[in-house]
């Protein structure tokens, strides 16, 4: 008899499952727009999720999926919830910019009541509280900012430089060196020093706590890569299994590292006129967020704009860079090119080179690392929640189509399969700079080149990230020709369990002195 119960049980449970996987199947079809067939109720997402396909990939393979190719947009379902994805560069830029407030907040969110950290910062943080925190944040990479990091960036620079010297030699006058750990290393003794005034150590001491630390955040083993997959994916989750943003040893290195220096500057008085004198000034001046309820700015609120900028910062950079100077090793007469650009520079201004010339007097450098970005952009997408205003029927993708967007809707900006559809870069696998040169920029229709998101809530650190990477190119280009070594990989593959565009092989170099 209890048997039987049960046996009901388990077929009721099983029915509803079905019903849900079948109503969540037949929506697309019910509105009447195009979609990827998936597996019911575990949706279209489930191989990322479960690690099996690089997100990169998959979100490329259903960008060209037979079914969608030819629409504007189609439909899938991230496991029971039906989302968005744009295709068509107009639409974005309809969504992203003209209609930007409604499509300002981001579907991933972490979890207000135990995890202030993850919640209060820029990635996560929603409206209105967004708008108040970019605002307060945005001052600490003005370009009169970056121009004071200049010396900063440029002695980690140095530092880099002798770290690559005291490797030892393979031949006469030449080193070999893996381009994704050095850069990583680079960008974090960066961030260390110009946002904390702090020396991170990086590269001088391999067992660095900042690294230690940095690393734990990107190190996606099976726990961290389904606790990142639940925030994009399953955000409905997170609190219940009280997942957090950022990993538990991460969060107490910083919430230590900050306190110390705020107290630190506070007993001193020393002002340095960068990040952590700002935070100091937004809790002295009691500022908060929030409309009704205010919010004071400090304490776990500071750590959180703190971890934000370590996390968002030194990850992207490095990534960009490493796959510049993998390019460059590929492509010799690119290098050769670059080179020549650098040498006359080196020339004209010696090593003192004003921050003037980063912006405006080497404009391949600048091509290169734009098709650096087109190439391997650092996410697989970028997603916004359809967010109404109250009473609201929808949102209406006239005149594109007669779909009318529901709130609180998930949309996708697939940005990996843009910049690689032979659509809009002919060639795409190609690496070609002179996409980006001045005579070509006006073929790159607008939202089709996407590498720091697109409208009002683009990347922040844009610039500051990309004054890095031209730093760092300049700096070991300047003395060593980068050859092909027996270790680099002629191709490459990405891993399957990172949320960031990171290849399973180490980028080998040899760097062979060339000094000018
Ligand atoms: C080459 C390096 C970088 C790349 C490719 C990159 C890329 C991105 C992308 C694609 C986004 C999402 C934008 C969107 O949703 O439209 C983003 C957001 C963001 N990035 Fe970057 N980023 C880089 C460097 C940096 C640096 C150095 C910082 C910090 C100083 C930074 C801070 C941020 C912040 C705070 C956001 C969130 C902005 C918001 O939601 O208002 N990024 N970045």
């Amino acid at each position: 008899m209890q048997l039987e119960v049960v046996d009901i049980l388990y077929t009721l449970v099983a029915l509803l499952i079905c019903y849900l996987g079948w109503r969540k199947q037949t929506y697309w079809n019910r509105v009447g727009v195009p979609y990827i067939p998936e597996i019911p109720v575990i949706g279209n997402f489930s191989s990322i999720f479960l690690q099996l396909h690089s997100n990169f990939e998959y979100i490329e393979h259903i960008y060209h999926h037979g079914r969608t190719r030819a629409s504007d947009f189609f439909g899938v379902n991230i496991f029971t919830r039906p989302a968005l994805v744009l295709r068509n560069p107009e639409l974005i830029k309809k969504l992203t910019c003209t209609d930007a407030m409604r499509f300002i907040n981001r579907q991933m969110c972490a979890d207000q009541w135990h995890d202030t950290i993850g919640y209060y910062n820029l990635l996560m943080i929603r409206e209105p509280l967004w708008k108040q925190l970019r605002g307060f944040l945005s001052p600490s990479v003005t370009s009169a900012k970056l121009k004071r990091m200049q010396p900063l960036i440029e002695q980690v620079g140095a530092d880099m430089m002798a770290s690559l010297d005291a490797l030892p030699e393979v031949r006469p006058n030449v080193r070999e060196t893996e381009f994704k750990e050095l850069c990583a290393r680079f960008t974090t003794d960066v961030i260390a020093s110009t946002f904390f005034g702090m020396q991170a150590n990086c590269l001088k001491d391999e067992q660095s706590e900042f690294r230690y630390y940095g690393r734990k955040i990107f190190d996606y083993g099976p726990v961290r890569g389904l606790t990142m997959a639940s925030f994009f994916f399953m955000p409905e989750l997170v609190p219940y299994l009280r997942l957090k943003l950022f990993p538990r040893d991460t969060e107490a290195f910083l919430r230590a590292i900050i306190a110390q220096e705020i107290e630190r500057r506070e007993k001193t008085g020393e002002s340095r006129g960068d990040f952590i004198d700002s935070m100091i000034a937004l809790k002295n001046n009691n500022a908060t967020l929030g409309v009704k309820e205010k919010i004071p700015i400090k304490g776990d609120i500071l750590v959180a704009q703190a971890a934000t900028f370590y996390m968002a910062s030194f990850e992207t950079t490095s990534s960009v860079l490493s796959f510049a100077l993998y390019e460059l090793m590929k492509n010799p007469h690119v290098q050769e090119r670059l080179r020549e650009e650098i040498r006359l520079i080196v020339k004209k201004y010696g090593q003192d080179i004003p921050y003037e010339a980063y912006s405006n007097e080497m404009p391949y450098l600048g091509m290169v690392i734009s098709e650096t970005a087109r190439l391997y952009p650092v996410l697989p997408f970028i997603e916004r929640l359809c967010t109404l205003p109250e009473g609201s029927t929808g949102y209406k993708l006239e005149p594109f189509h007669d779909y009318v967007i529901p709130n609180h809707m998930p949309v996708l900006i697939p940005i990996y399969a843009i910049h690689r559809d032979p659509k809009y870069f002919p060639n795409p696998t190609l690496f070609d700079p002179e996409r980006f040169a001045k005579e070509n920029l006006d073929q790159i229709q607008p939202c089709t080149y996407m590498p720091f998101g697109v409208g009002p809530r683009t990347c922040l650190g844009s610039h500051f990230g990309t004054l890095q990477i031209k730093i760092a190119l300049l700096k070991l280009l300047s003395k060593y020709r980068i050859d092909r070594s027996p270790s680099s990989p002629e191709t490459l593959t990405y891993r399957k369990n990172a949320f960031t565009l990171n290849s399973n092989e180490g980028l080998y170099a040899q760097l062979v002195e060339d000094a000018m």
